[in-house]
């Protein structure tokens, strides 16, 4: 069994940095990792990719030859590596025998919930490659600090989880800066766990920007309660913490916990087959590190 992240989310979510720190501490604790790049619009990586794209299509030169933006140039490149599949599959073929597989994904966030050529992309590796995949959406923590922008978040991350169909986590990145935003209208487990929204409607309701579209908001968020889907968990790249909490939750969605591969048993019994945290110790303890705050 072959384990594998698609590390997704909106542009400058954190996805590369994400593949960096993670690749870092995946490597510490003794997995073999490889990072492959299938953004053609990461222009500089901060780390050494087993596989890179740009050797296949590079979005500059789309761009020029078919006169296209930047999102039509990103979509013509994730079709061109669809039907070029063959190509990523003879790269990987040698990593997939001992490599935990990080595939860092562009940002063109309707590449994850409208088109089907990136889906196709991944259902075609896990078939042949019988891979074993979870998505990892990263969404900017920022956006909590707007209730419009945080149901924004909560849609995409809904419709990104049906597109995909994978073992899928939702990550509020950069929870770090968190309090450099402001402070939030509610306690900061009501954004990861996704509680009643009608708080947030009404919260959305004071801003008379907002007032005009009070129906739809109720509709959306009816839609999102009614899945019952998403909720958040939170991380700070930097902060090793955060970055092991995190792998356990990604070693159980996956079903490295019961894999047979060749770890330490150190590392098996510090990550993989540790309890589960009580929200005691999930909430306070971000609340104290990163002093969040509510009104
Ligand atoms: N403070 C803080 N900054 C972060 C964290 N993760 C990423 N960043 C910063 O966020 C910025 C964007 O990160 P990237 O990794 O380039 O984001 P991306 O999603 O790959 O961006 P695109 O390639 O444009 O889609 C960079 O300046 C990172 O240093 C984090 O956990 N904490």
């Amino acid at each position: 069994m072959i384990l594998a992240l698609v590390v997704i989310g909106p542009p400058g979510s954190g996805k590369t940095t994400y593949c960096n720190g993670m690749s870092q501490f995946l490597s510490l604790i003794g997995r073999k990792v490889a990072v492959i790049n299938l953004d053609p619009a990461n222009d500089t990586l901060p780390y050494e990719c087993a596989v890179n794209i740009e050797d296949l299509i590079k979005l500059s030169d789309v761009m020029a030859e078919h006169s296209l933006g930047p999102n039509g140039g990103l979509v013509y490149c994730m079709d061109y590596l669809e039907k070029n599949i063959d190509w990523l599959q003879s790269k990987l073929e040698p990593l997939v025998k001992d490599h935990y597989l990080l595939f860092d994904f562009p940002g063109q966030v309707e590449l994850f919930f409208l088109h089907s050529n990136a889906k196709n992309v991944i259902m075609r590796l896990m078939k042949k490659l019988d891979l074993r995949l979870t998505a990892v959406h990263l969404v900017d923590a920022h956006l909590c600090c707007d209730p419009g922008k945080y149901i924004s978040a909560l849609l995409l991350s809904l419709s990104t989880m049906l597109h995909l169909e994978l073992p899928h986590v939702n990550v509020l990145s950069k929870i770090d800066l968190i309090e450099s935003y402001g402070k939030l209208a509610f306690n900061l487990d009501f954004y990861t766990d996704v509680q009643d929204l009608s708080y947030l409607q009404h919260h959305v309701d004071q801003d008379p920007r907002s007032a005009k579209y009070r129906k739809l908001t109720k509709e959306l968020c009816e839609v999102i309660e009614n899945y019952s889907l998403v909720n958040f968990t939170t991380l700070d790249i930097q902060d090793k913490e955060s970055v092991g909490n995190l792998v356990k939750l990604i070693d159980k969605s996956n079903g490295y916990i019961f894999a047979d591969i060749n770890s330490s048993a150190v590392e098996f019994s510090k990550i993989a087959v540790r309890d589960v945290d009580w929200d005691y110790f999930r909430y306070p303890s971000l609340i104290f590190k990163y002093y969040v705050s509510s009104y």
